[in-house]
């Protein structure tokens, strides 16, 4: 494949005896979405929190844009190009949807703003941020205090903020938790818009998300990579099946132990 936008070699981490990932090979080529799919306590949080820089490894090295970045903290890596969307909200429920985006844009912006005049940076701030509400499906909803929002539209908007910083890579963890059935499939339709325009990582245990988007799945299990593959190898995978998906040969939506 062409050079990785982001490559992690032996990375480990471990809570007291616990190796939460343990020595984890993993290379995304630029433009693709890969899935992080395992079970219950199979190390995938932990893993996009090693590579977002919230948690250090115990060991391992991770490249970014061809440049080693353990080193660095979540900030310098943000700085760098990777975004992140959390599990738990992030947003300021007493904002509109418009004001969550134009502070995330604010922040991201950093001191680039810093020498224009002020009547100008908030007109690129406003524009960026109605821009940003476009991208995820939200224009319709700007001026909607983000506390009103449907509990999908949060997740949007999530990602929306995630975007602020122009990232080469998303990190996504779980961003269809809690949908139900119609938020979801908006959100895998946002999804598929953003690919290819974007790196993404996803965490994710809704198995149909999963096979609709990946272009390839990792299965982690017990903090092991058990299998890297397109999505059809690694359904027809007998590991896989014996230690996530279920015998039935099926999508594993019904038969993964999530
Ligand atoms: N802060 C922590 N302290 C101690 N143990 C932890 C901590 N965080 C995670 N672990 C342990 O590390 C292992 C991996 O956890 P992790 O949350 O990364 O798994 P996961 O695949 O994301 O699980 P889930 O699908 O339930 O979110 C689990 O055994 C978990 O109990």
């Amino acid at each position: 494949m062409a050079e990785p936008l982001l490559s992690a070699e032996g990375l480990t981490k471990a809570y007291g005896g616990v190796r939460a990932c343990a020595e984890v090979e993993l290379a995304l080529a630029p433009g693709e979405l890969r899935a992080v799919i395992g079970p219950n306590g199979a190390g995938k949080t932990t893993l996009t929190g090693l590579l977002a820089g919230e948690l250090r490894p115990d060991a391992g090295r991770i490249r970014f844009a061809g440049r080693e970045i353990q080193g660095l903290d979540a900030a310098a890596r943000a700085r760098a190009g990777i975004g992140r969307s959390y599990q738990i909200t992030s947003l300021f429920p007493r904002f509109t949807a418009l004001e969550n985006a134009r502070l995330a844009v604010q922040v991201a912006s950093g001191h680039s703003f810093g020498f224009r005049r002020a009547a100008a940076r908030d007109r690129r701030l406003a524009a960026r941020a109605e821009a940003l509400l476009g991208e995820v499906g939200l224009e319709a909803r700007a001026a909607v205090p983000v506390g009103d929002l449907a509990h999908g539209e949060q997740r949007q908007l999530e990602i929306a903020l995630a975007l602020a910083g122009r990232p080469r890579l998303l990190l996504l963890d779980e961003p269809t938790a809690g949908m139900a059935p119609e938020e979801s499939r908006a959100m895998v339709a946002l999804l598929q818009r953003l690919r290819g325009g974007v790196t993404i990582l996803l965490v994710e245990h809704d198995m149909d998300a999963v096979f609709a988007l990946a272009d390839r799945i990792t299965v982690l299990v017990g903090g092991r990579v058990l299998a890297t593959d397109r999505p059809d190898a690694i359904r027809a995978n007998a590991e896989v099946q014996a230690a996530y998906l279920g015998q039935d040969g099926g999508d594993g939506a019904e038969t993964a132990p999530c």
